[in-house]
């Protein structure tokens, strides 16, 4: 029966009746090549003697490529559908072949008189580099070049030839980009994925010499990784196994040259490069046909993962990992194909899929069906399969199932029993009370409700203190702010002041509930946990992780956590050594932007500049190399009349989108608060822009323009996204009155990720509107 190869292919977007009929074509072709109907045939003069076209139907025929190796079933590549006329003119014009530089197979285009001699490429391009090299120099002699972006890189075409295994033609073309925004518009139109993947090194600053290394992805067993695990097709495994750098990979294929009687050897074999997995895909079963037929553009991460993605995925880790990188790159997608990884090498394991709100989570487990809707998913809490559920949730479902343990710890973290007592999400006005009454003692500086609840969660529920002398004297390693005793004293009576009212009004705070949690875990050693995947972590605060250290069993792949420092929109940086979560070496980062533009992203980052972003290991989240693949148009700052709702300014650039022809659905206005978006809604629709207020949960069925808060996009992307009122005095918020340094500082840091978070939900396009001056956050 022969084996099917998905290819990406941009060119040719299929609607959905053509959807199903691609499923039948293929589904048949699995079958049997011979199947009535199929019309499997190859094309007179074709530039590959293994092109074939197949029948979909009347109008339209598949694409594919047929190799055949000895004591292998025939694989079918199946490059896409068209209709016929062009179907015939790719399958004759179109090779697929490996590269004989760089080992990743490529399907280029050849006209019929190229095709001698290209498979030696580099000797036979020696001559045309030559002379690129030659009509180079020429025009800087004359004075006529500008010093083009990869020449002052140090980049040459003759590099990019016989290094990296561009063309000359392509090489002259990446060499004579002036700037960054040709050199992504000439990457985005290259078909193949390697191509795509070594503009984008080159625009991090990769250099030339290492760009091979970058596109294969890095290779070698790092600090605490227990061993590489490529997921391997059929017999292959074993060799493929040591696939690794350049230079074993070279030799890999050199062995596989010699061993393979033909050139279809060669590139099965090179699908197993990292890199190709970028772009072509073996397909299992009919589930998986199924699933990447449907993919759409949004849906690309379900199919093909970037190398780093796919080590991400794959790897071991002796202990937790933490994988940071700028939003929108695909750290969720890595959280989710991991947990997928996880559960089917070992379908007993008990998988737990977790992320700072319900909504999130909700999110998590709709994008994990999509994945594969087949995987085993438990429904509670230490049953094996994938459970999915937002770090509160899993916090609860302890209290109510272990509810006499649950009390015994919480005498011993709080002081007294929480039976029947409300979770409650914001106890400010609680910590107002006690600040208001024994604040002054503490001095202007610290006197404020951030500072009285930072204390709480990080020095006395995290270790656990229900005595003033106890807290007198514990320490206070790490936390920063230096208190004298007098202070020491003053803290303690506004802390005590918050339990007794929290036991008065039969509330509990949930960082409160998550460190009863961790202590019951510790006290009963009940691990309910084998595999923990953490999304959003930025957000977490200590007694949350002290609760998710609790939950896993230590050892192999425990702990695998993705966050952003620079999206912290709820908590505090918390150092996660002290917790007991040990990274030290094992962290990595993401650097590709798969969502946003690389306008919006420069425009986003402006918001961090000049801000020190904390991690979990007390270090500096740092935005080198952060790149994104794709260009569009500038983002757009747009005044509205001092006074004046922006709704009018809004419904005009919102009815221009919808004149272009794009799907009101998936464009967004987001404002601060709920009630400004709902404002905001109901004036559009009265413009006769029907606009609705979603939440995270409702948005996927959303029927006109969206509107939501901003925190509510956390997670959520859009094609187009408005960003309302960003003006002078509405960003940063406003401080209490007689706000501390410190205050300021966290409003101001934590109002820069936040529009850092909404900037970047724009896939396409951003506008910003504002009144008097834009908010200081953006210049
Ligand atoms: N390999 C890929 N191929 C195509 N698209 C991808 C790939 N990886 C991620 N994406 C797309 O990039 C977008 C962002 O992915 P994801 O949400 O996982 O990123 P993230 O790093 O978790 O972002 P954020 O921190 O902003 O929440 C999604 O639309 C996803 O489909």
């Amino acid at each position: 029966m022969p084996m099917i190869m998905w290819v990406k292919n941009q060119s040719s977007p299929v609607d959905g009746s053509l959807k199903t009929k691609i499923f039948n074509f293929l589904t048949k072709l699995s079958d049997s090549d011979e199947t009535p109907g199929l019309h499997i045939e190859p094309i007179q003069n074709s530039v590959d003697p293994r092109a074939r076209t197949g029948r979909i139907d009347q109008q339209f025929r598949a694409v594919l490529f047929r190799l055949e190796s000895v004591g292998r079933e025939t694989t079918y590549v199946f490059e896409g559908a068209y209709n016929h006329d062009e179907a015939i003119e790719r399958a004759k014009t179109r090779k697929l072949q490996v590269n004989p530089v760089n080992g990743v197979p490529e399907i280029i285009e050849l006209e019929a008189a190229e095709v001698d001699g290209h498979g030696d490429a580099v000797l036979a391009k020696a001559a045309e580099i030559a002379a690129a090299q030659e009509k180079a120099a020429a025009a800087t002699a004359r004075g006529l070049a500008v010093t083009p972006l990869l020449v002052s890189r140090g980049y040459t075409v003759d590099g990019l030839v016989t290094e990296v295994g561009f063309t000359v033609a392509d090489a002259e073309r990446l060499m004579a980009a002036a700037d960054e925004a040709e050199l992504s518009h000439i990457g985005e139109a290259f078909v193949n994925s390697w191509q795509q993947l070594a503009v984008v090194a080159m625009l991090e600053g990769i250099p030339q010499e290492r760009i091979l290394a970058e596109i294969e992805g890095p290779v070698e067993p790092e600090e605490g990784e227990v061993s590489a695990q490529e997921p391997l097709a059929e017999d292959t495994a074993a060799e493929s196994a040591e696939v690794g750098a350049a230079s074993k990979f070279a030799e890999a294929l050199g062995d596989a040259k010699r061993e393979a009687s033909d050139e279809a050897e060669q590139i099965i074999r090179s699908f197993e490069h990292p890199a190709a997995k970028q772009q072509f895909r073996y397909i299992e079963d009919q589930d998986e046909l199924q699933r990447v037929i449907e993919s759409d553009d949004f849906g690309q991460w379900i199919v093909f993962l970037h190398p780093d993605q796919q080590r991400y995925v794959d790897r071991d880790y002796n202990g937790p990992f933490r994988l940071t990188g700028g939003a929108g790159t695909g750290k969720t997608v890595v959280l989710l194909h991991r947990a997928r990884r996880l559960a089917k090498a070992n379908p007993d394991a008990r998988i737990v899929l977790t992320t700072f709100t319900r909504a999130l989570a909700r999110m998590l487990a709709r994008d994990l069906k999509r994945l594969d809707a087949h995987l085993p998913l438990a429904s509670k809490l230490g049953e094996p399969g994938i459970y999915i559920a937002g770090i509160d949730q899993l916090v609860a479902e302890v209290r109510r199932r272990w509810p006499k343990p649950f009390d015994a710890a919480a005498l011993r973290v709080i002081g007294d029993t929480v039976g029947m007592r409300n979770p409650d999400t914001r106890s400010d006005d609680m910590w107002d009370r006690a600040v208001g009454l024994h604040g002054d003692e503490l001095g202007p500086e610290l006197g404020s409700r951030a500072f009285a609840e930072r204390e709480y969660l990080n020095v006395v529920l995290r270790n656990r203190i229900l005595e003033r002398d106890e807290y007198l004297t514990a320490s206070r390693a790490g936390i920063g702010q230096r208190l004298g005793r007098k202070q020491r004293v003053a803290m303690w009576k506004i802390i005590e002041q918050f339990r007794l009212s929290e036991k008065l009004d039969q509330r509990v705070a949930f960082y409160e509930l998550a460190a009863i949690g961790a202590a019951m875990l510790e006290e009963t050693g009940l691990k309910l946990v084998d595999h923990l995947l953490v999304d959003e972590g930025q957000d977490l605060t200590a007694p949350r992780w002290q609760f998710l250290r609790a939950l896993a069993v230590e050892g192999p792949n425990d702990m695998f956590i993705a966050e952003d420092a620079h999206q912290r929109i709820y908590g505090q940086p918390v150092r996660m050594g002290a917790l007991g979560i040990n990274i030290r070496g094992r962290s990595r980062r993401l650097r590709l932007n798969y969502r946003t533009t690389q306008e919006t992203l420069d425009f986003a980052l402006k918001a961090l500049a000049g801000e020190t972003w904390e991690t979990g290991e007390g270090t500096a989240e740092d935005n080198e190399g952060y790149v994104s693949a794709r260009r569009g148009p500038e983002p757009r700052l747009l005044e509205s009349d001092s006074g004046a709702p922006h709704s009018t300014l809004i419904a005009q650039v919102i009815g221009d989108w919808i004149a272009e022809g794009i799907d009101p659905r998936t464009i967004a206005v987001l404002g601060r608060t709920k009630d400004e978006v709902t404002a905001i809604a109901r004036d559009l629709t009265r413009k006769g822009i029907p606009a609705k207020g979603e939440t995270p949960d409702s948005v996927a069925s959303a029927s006109s323009v969206v509107t939501m808060t901003m925190h509510q996009s956390k997670g959520q992307e859009f094609s187009r996204v408005v960003l309302h009122n960003l003006s002078d005095g509405a960003f940063p918020r406003r401080a209490r009155r007689g706000a501390t340094e410190e205050e300021l500082h966290e409003i101001r840091q934590m109002d820069a990720a936040l529009l850092y978070v909404a900037a970047t939900r724009a896939r396409d396009e951003l506008v910003v509107t504002y009144s008097g001056e834009p908010t200081g956050l953006l210049v």
